[in-house]
């Protein structure tokens, strides 16, 4: 592992990544023979990057916030030949960084992927999208979609939390048709969120046992009935230890499909993706990563 892009988002976290660039550089340098940084000027910029330099390099880093990252992810995940990947944490909730250890100081986070230690990990995939941390419709898309900026950057991952609060007087439920190589389930929802990664919004709320090396993806389906419930128990424990309360439905599968009326749009790693229907996968040990 000699060749090394760094796809940098200046804007990131507010800027904060952008006064630290030459030492990221420098830290690397040290390690690695040949590093470029690459900094995104707008949206779509890391996935041009990525397509550019891929098969010229061993090592691409994302050096941002979960935006930069699905998108860096995006056009990795579905190349033939793949380099490894890593990630500098710049943003808010940096949850694939969580979920593999690096720590959220940038420079620390540099440094540590100069051990080169990594792992192969399982990548989701939703129709002709990829997510490294969950997929969601219902009650969660309308979180992502209503933490303004301004919320996030005085609150941080908190934001997601108190929005939710908001956000559970005007709930609505839907109906799901959902198949999995063993399971069929027919029922009404306001929430169903399919996990890869263990974190959300920065807290391991949802799947605090989720494994990104099983193969599996993780099934929560949230009822109507049982949402109280299940927010009195994220505020109470942030994390899950003894199991779910009644009438949220658990389940592990590496194929999911799903239908929902009416239709819903869809959430993959905070990011809008498509509508349902989906069959949702996953790409077992897809991506080499760098890990803290
Ligand atoms: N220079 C840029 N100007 C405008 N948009 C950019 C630029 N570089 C990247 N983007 C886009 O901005 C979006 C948000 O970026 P990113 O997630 O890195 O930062 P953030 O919003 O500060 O982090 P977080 O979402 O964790 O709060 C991404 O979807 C990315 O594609």
């Amino acid at each position: 592992m000699e060749r090394v892009a760094v796809i940098l988002n200046p804007l990131a976290g507010n800027g904060k990544l952008n006064n630290i660039k030459d030492q990221v550089e420098r830290i690397l340098e040290d390690t690695f023979s040949e590093v470029t940084i690459y900094q995104t000027t707008d949206a779509g910029d890391g996935a041009t990057y990525v397509k550019q330099v891929a098969n010229q390099v061993d090592l691409i880093v994302a050096a941002g916030g979960d935006g930069t990252i699905h998108e860096v992810i995006n056009a990795l995940a579905p190349l033939p030949a793949r380099p490894a990947f890593a990630i500098i944490p710049g943003g808010t909730s940096n949850d694939f960084s969580r979920e593999i250890g690096m720590l959220q100081q940038p420079l620390k986070a540099a440094q540590q992927i100069t051990n080169k230690k990594t792992k192969w990990i399982d990548v989701g995939q939703s129709n002709d999208h990829y997510f490294l941390n969950f997929w969601g419709i219902g009650l969660i898309t309308q979180v992502s979609e209503t933490v303004d900026n301004n919320s996030k950057q005085n609150m941080g991952r908190l934001a997601y939390y108190l929005r939710t609060i908001q956000t559970l007087g005007k709930r609505r439920s839907f109906h799901i048709d959902l198949s999995t190589p063993d399971y069929e389930i027919t029922d009404d929802a306001v929430m169903v969120i399919v996990g890869n990664g263990s974190y959300t919004g920065g807290i391991r709320a949802f799947f605090p046992e989720a494994n990104i090396e099983d193969g599996l993806l993780d099934v929560l389906i949230i009822k109507e009935a049982s949402l109280q419930a299940f927010w009195s128990m994220l505020q109470s424990r942030v994390g899950i230890e003894d199991g779910y309360p009644e009438g949220i439905i658990a389940l592990q599968a590496s194929e999911i499909r799903i239908d929902a009326t009416p239709k819903q749009a869809i959430d993959c790693d905070g990011e809008r993706g498509s509508v349902t229907p989906s069959t949702i996968s996953v790409l077992p040990k897809h991506i080499e990563m760098v890990i803290g």
